[in-house]
């Protein structure tokens, strides 16, 4: 098969207070190692940094280390003329096509919705994808601080903070902005259900929207977070959260095989026990990031080819081929043939291999995939291991947590692992021995307009020419006779209003009755309403009649007066 491409990676990243641990060397090695030749990782500018700057930072660390191709996306993390400028020069020069936006990590790393529409049109101009990391960053900041106020400091309150609706809605807007500058949007780890099915639903309604589960949210699940080691729960901790509804791995999946959803990263961000530890007391503080370079090839194959839910033809489209189509580096990655890298992989199905951060090649000291603990209480007895096939193999460690309870702990059994894996012609996995050499990786430039997404957005793009409507010009009154309001106009902040935001009677008294601003037209918004919260009608300040006799109602008359 075709060698894989891991589309989202961190390796030795800066992040939350530390770094993370797999570095460019390791990190290769380990993907080599689980069938993956190539990885594209993120720049990561900070806030007021050069986006250039930050990408040849990228490069010296990624150039001397990298034992497989690479490619790199950049991220926008904050907006002023330069930023446009050097979005322009990494695509024209330096082989960038993808930029990445965050809605999440209020006041770090965060866009606001006009930032992401300014961000997603020059993406539009310069042929590059918009990627986004889709998390309501407010409303997590708010739900944090009360999840502390209440008590809850530890790993669970980064789930409780960042539900699956919080997800969701950021993957709708998301959508909704790209649509507006006819920008195709590539959603980064979908982790939800809920965020998954949107993507789909707005496929089928014709929007060109890309969504990439990864390897953690395909092949475990968010209950974690409630376990009682501390390091445990913490281990899993990533953005966004990986959910506790158990069906979601089996769901995502289902969508990953039926194109709902079309490629697969890692988000591989690995932090130690010391490092995770930052955020003991404050779940907040627990840098994000999960394992997954080394595992995701055979994680997808486990859960997708030998569950039945996909083909291998399919397994090597959401592995590698769309990758390299999105990212417009097809044929020359994700295919087999003359003229194209020879990153190829050859599979073996039949043997079994059990994950363990004991023998994986990654440099963390866990791994989220060997993470199923069973806790009892020693009151309830001496646990028996009940092994459901004779084949496996299972690892299990007892730790003596404390005088209540035994945590034992067992991988993940994957069938299938790359015996041979030649990246760019060279071995480097030879019946199952890893043979890399560091520096041996090249940079693989991405160049824009990628046909497989552009070709079909510039035709649409011809299609949506605005329908101006031509007319004679206006010729009655403007302006005049009509009363201006002396205060500042609710929509477009300078002095007068047009009529309808505030009405304005005889006597003087302004009414502020419409919230909703006035039509286009000026006229009054017929959504808004006159009805007040506190009991006021708009008429209160005009002179009253004590009542009014209505000498023949509709259903009668009454006997007194009624208003
Ligand atoms: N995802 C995550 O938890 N860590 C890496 C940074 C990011 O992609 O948000
Ligand atoms: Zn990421």
């Amino acid at each position: 098969m075709s060698g894989g491409i891991d589309t989202h990676t961190h390796l030795q990243m800066p992040f939350m207070g530390a770094c993370s641990v797999d570095d460019f060397y390791q990190g290769t090695k380990a993907a080599l190692a689980g069938g993956t030749t190539m990885i594209m990782d993120f720049v990561i500018p900070e806030k007021g940094e050069s986006l250039l700057e930050a990408y040849k930072k990228w490069r010296s660390w990624a150039d001397e280390k990298v034992c497989c191709d690479y490619a790199l996306h950049v991220a926008v993390t904050w907006l002023g003329p330069s930023v446009m400028e050097e979005m322009g020069e990494l695509s024209a020069n330096e082989g960038v096509n993808s930029y990445k936006m965050f809605m999440a990590y209020k006041g770090a790393l965060q866009l606001d919705d006009t930032e992401l529409y300014h961000a997603f049109q020059k993406c539009r101009d310069l042929g590059a994808i918009a990627m986004v990391h889709a998390e309501n960053g407010d409303i997590i900041a708010e739900n944090q601080k009360k999840l502390l106020a209440g008590g809850i400091t530890g790993p669970e309150g980064h789930l409780l903070s960042r539900p699956e609706e919080v997800e969701a809605e950021a993957v709708n807007r998301a959508i909704t902005i790209a649509n507006q500058v006819n920008c195709p949007l590539y959603i980064v780890h979908v982790m939800s259900k809920s965020a998954a099915d949107i993507i789909v639903q707005k496929r089928n309604d014709g929007y060109l929207v890309f969504g990439e589960p990864i390897a953690a949210s395909l092949g475990t699940d968010g209950t974690h977070y409630f376990n009682k080691c501390w390091r445990h729960a913490a281990g899993h901790v990533l953005s966004p959260p990986l959910r506790p509804d158990p069906s979601t791995p089996g769901h995502l999946m289902d969508l990953l095989a039926a194109d709902g959803l079309q490629v697969t990263g890692t988000d591989n961000c690995t932090f130690n026990s010391n490092q995770k530890a930052l955020g003991k007391d404050d779940f907040t503080k627990i840098p994000n990031g999960v394992n997954g370079i080394e595992d995701r090839m055979a994680v997808i194959w486990e859960k997708g080819v030998v569950t039945g839910k996909m083909d291998p033809c399919r397994f090597v489209a959401v592995t590698s081929t769309n990758a390299a189509k999105i990212f417009n580096i097809f044929p020359q990655k994700g295919r087999i043939a003359v003229g194209s890298d020879a990153d190829v992989i050859v599979w073996n199905p039949n043997v079994t291999r059990t994950i363990s951060a004991q023998t994986h090649h990654q440099a963390v000291d866990f791994n989220i995939f060997e993470a199923n603990f069973f806790f009892f209480s020693c009151v309830m007895g001496i646990y028996r291991p009940n092994a459901t096939s004779a084949r496996r193999q299972v690892i299990f460690w007892l730790f003596k947590l404390s005088n209540q309870c035994i945590v034992l702990m067992q991988g993940m059994e994957c069938h299938g692992m790359p015996m041979y894996v030649i990246a760019r012609g060279r071995i480097v996995v030879d019946e199952g021995e890893l043979r890399v050499c560091q520096g041996s990786g090249q940079y693989v430039p991405t160049p824009p307009m990628a046909p497989y997404v552009y070709m079909t957005m510039r035709e649409r793009e011809r299609q949506r020419v605005p329908p101006k409507v031509e007319r004679e010009a206006y010729e009655g009154p403007t302006g005049d006779g009509i009363h201006m309001s002396p205060r500042k106009d609710y929509m477009n902040g300078h002095q007068g209003s047009a009529k309808g935001l505030h009405e304005q009677h005889e006597n003087g008294n302004e009414q502020h009755f419409y919230t909703r601003g006035p039509t286009q037209s000026g006229g009054r918004n017929l959504q808004d309403s006159t009805f007040s919260i506190s009991g006021a009608q708009i008429d209160d300040n005009l002179p009253r009649r004590s009542g009014i006799r209505v000498h023949n109602p509709p259903g009668g008359k009454a006997s007194g007066s009624f208003w």
